[in-house]
Formats: structure tokens, sequence, C-alpha cells
């Protein structure tokens, strides 16, 4: 046993560092990059980057795409910056919100020769910290030299791509009886995963039989839908029409993932909302962002109704990716419950671009 933390510990360290501004070194097979999350970024350190040598700033696919960058590594853009490139350069081409009022003198030059392997690394792990993807990085010569002389937190890279695509091992923590208004017979359970990522709750209703398909929801946290009852979306609806059935029913277990604004964390969909007001849909402002349209993993969901012994399920939902998502990691859905409440003249185009982009059916 050693005391040193272990590759998925130093993920979660390596994720709060970025989230604070603080740089970390990917050491890969071959090279070794300094990585900064371009969100966090501070002038001091930008300068300092750019003392130390010539920084390039990866931004996605789907950014690059915005920004017309062309990134020769599909999915990943390297964008050459100037020398003396200002903080706020970094900041406009990652961050969308001033994309229409100051747009870009281009063209930006990207880079074509070399890997982009540490370059995507730093991306997902800008994603699962829930900043905007764009990442400052800086080729290293010693990795894990630089990283010792700045203390600064070192990954190994080539354990680290395949270990950040497997789904943390979740725990089960606690169960306690919660009365709800909907139900009374609920219990609450937590669950914690092994990466120190966000913890995911179920609500049990009643005592489900496990032999028979169970009624249930997979829910994706909506701060502003389920708690702040915005009209935006359909969430806080079908949050209690789903609890509501559960109750008539008796039985059923409803998920509740803390994968707010689709997996991309409550400040980028605040950004997407601002966009939205610019004009944008739901899909095309988390594409500006630099965003997939959906960054949930619902492997999540499938592992949970696994730990409560549930094989097979009555899915509430519009949404065919869950069903499908579902049946792929085992998970038997019988049937699709539709849930269709919650319309408003101001979730009106939301739902339609769900329909028409998204495919779900209303
Ligand atoms: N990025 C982004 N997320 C949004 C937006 N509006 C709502 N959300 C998020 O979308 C998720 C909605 O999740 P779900 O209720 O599971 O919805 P769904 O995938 O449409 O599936 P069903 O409701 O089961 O049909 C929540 O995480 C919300 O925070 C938006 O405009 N942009
Ligand atoms: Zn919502």
């Amino acid at each position: 046993m050693t005391f040193a933390p272990d590759l998925s510990e130093t993920l979660a360290r390596a994720r709060a560092d970025l989230r604070m501004g603080v740089p970390v070194v990917l050491d890969g097979a071959a090279e070794a990059a300094l990585v900064l999350a371009a969100e966090t970024l501070s002038a001091a350190r930008l300068a300092a980057v750019q003392a130390a040598g010539a920084p390039v700033l990866a931004l996605t696919g789907r950014r690059a795409a915005t920004l017309k960058a062309r990134a020769y590594d599909g999915d990943v853009a390297r964008v050459r910056l100037p020398a003396d490139a200002p903080l706020s350069l970094v900041q406009s081409l990652a961050d969308p919100a001033d994309d229409l009022s100051a747009p870009m003198k281009g063209p930006l030059a990207t880079d074509r020769d070399g890997s982009a392997e540490l370059h995507r690394l730093a991306l997902v792990l800008a994603k699962s910290a829930r900043l905007l993807p764009a990442a400052l990085v800086l080729p290293l010569a010693d990795g894990a030299g630089f990283a010792e002389l700045h203390r600064l937190t070192r990954i190994d890279a080539v354990a680290a791509a395949p270990h950040l695509m497997t789904l943390a091992e979740l725990d089960h923590v606690i169960a306690a009886k919660v009365p709800l208004r909907a139900a009374q017979n609920a219990r609450l359970h937590i669950f914690r995963p092994a990466d120190g990522a966000e913890e995911h709750y179920a609500i049990e209703i009643g005592r489900p039989d496990r032999d028979a398909p169970v009624l249930a929801r997979l829910h994706s946290a909506c701060f502003t839908g389920d708690l702040l009852g915005s009209l935006k979306c359909d969430c806080g609806p079908q949050l209690n029409a789903a609890l509501a059935q559960m109750g008539q029913e008796g039985a059923g277990v409803l998920l509740y993932l803390n994968q707010e604004g689709r997996g991309i964390g409550l400040a980028n969909k605040m950004r997407a909302y601002a966009l939205q007001d610019q004009g944008f849909d739901t899909v095309e402002a988390n594409h500006r962002l630099g965003f997939e349209d959906d960054e949930r993993d619902f492997r999540l969901g499938a592992q949970i109704l696994e730990k409560m012994r549930i094989g097979s399920v009555r899915l509430l939902t519009n949404n065919p990716a869950k069903i499908d998502m579902m049946q792929r990691c085992g998970i038997g859905v019988t049937e699709r419950v539709p849930l269709r409440v919650g319309e408003n003249p101001f979730n009106a185009d939301y739902l339609a671009t769900k329909a028409a982009k998204s495919g779900h059916l209303f």
C-alpha cells in the first residue's frame, strides 16, 4: 500500500487545479505538456507560459468550426497564438459570448504536424472539470522534472486517456426514508463515484418488484427547471409528473443524475442560455461553446439500476438515446412511457428543437 494518490485520485486533483487556474503536467509516451484551462487563466500565468515557450490553444472541432479554424485532428484544433497574445485573445477564442459583437479577425493558423494526443486529453479534462473546453498547451522537454520543480500535479497521459473513458465505480453510501408529497413511502439513496466526481441520487418509491419491469426515470439535474421553476425547459414538470406517477402506481425509481445542462455544468449551461438570447437554439449554443449536443454519460444510470438489482424498466422518457443506452448497458426496456408535460410559450422552441435535432418523441 502506498500513500501516494492513484491515477483516478490524481485526475480528481488535476480537475480541481484547472478550476483554480493552476497548471497541470501531462506526461505522454514521447512528449509532455503544461496545460492550463483557458477559462481560469490569469494574465500573470499567461505571461509566464509565454516566457517559457510558444503555447498553442487547444479547442474542440466544434468550437473551431464556429471560428472557421482548420481542425486537422478532426475533433481537436491546435490554434497558434502570437508570441505576445493578450489574455483577451485567449478568452475570446475560448468563449463565444462576444462572437457576434466582435467577430474574430482571421484566418486563424492551426497546427497540422505532430500529435494532438495531449491536447485531446487536456480538453477531456477541461470538460470533466465543467469548464469551457479550451486549454493552453505548452510542450515541455522534461515533464516529470518540471512538475516536481513547480510542485504541479503530473498525469501519466498514456494511462489517463483510456481511464477517462471508463465509468468510475459508484458506491452506495446510505439510504433513508424521505416522505414526499407525491409518495410518502419514498427512500433516498446516495451513490458516490470513486473518482471524486459528483454524487448521484436514486429515489425509490415503495418496494418495486425486481422480478417485473420497474417504472423508472433517468432525470438529469436542472437547477433552473427543478428548483427555480424556470419556464425555459420542461424539467420541473417532468420531475414532478414522474414522481406523481410512481406514487400513484405505488412503486418506481427515479434516478437524479447530477449531469446539469446535459453534462456541461451550470455555468456552461448559462453561457448556452446567453447564446440562446442572441438567437441560437439549444444545440447550436452547445456547439458554439465547443460541446457536443449532449455530453451526458447514461452508463451512470445503468450502473445505479444494476446496483439496485433492477434489470428491466418501463422508462419514463421522450428521449430515444436513453432507451438505446440502457439496452446497450444490459438494462431491458420493456416499454417507453411518454412524459409530455410542462409545455408553455417559453419552451415551445426548445421542445421543437429537441424533436427536430435530438430525435425526441413527442
Ligand atoms: N446545455 C443545455 N442543457 C439544457 C438546456 N435546457 C435544459 N438543459 C438540460 O437538459 C437536461 C434535461 O434532461 P432530461 O430531463 O433528462 O431530458 P431529455 O434528455 O430531454 O429526456 P427526457 O426528459 O427523458 O425525454 C438537464 O440536464 C437540463 O439542465 C439547454 O438549453 N442547454
Ligand atoms: Zn431543465
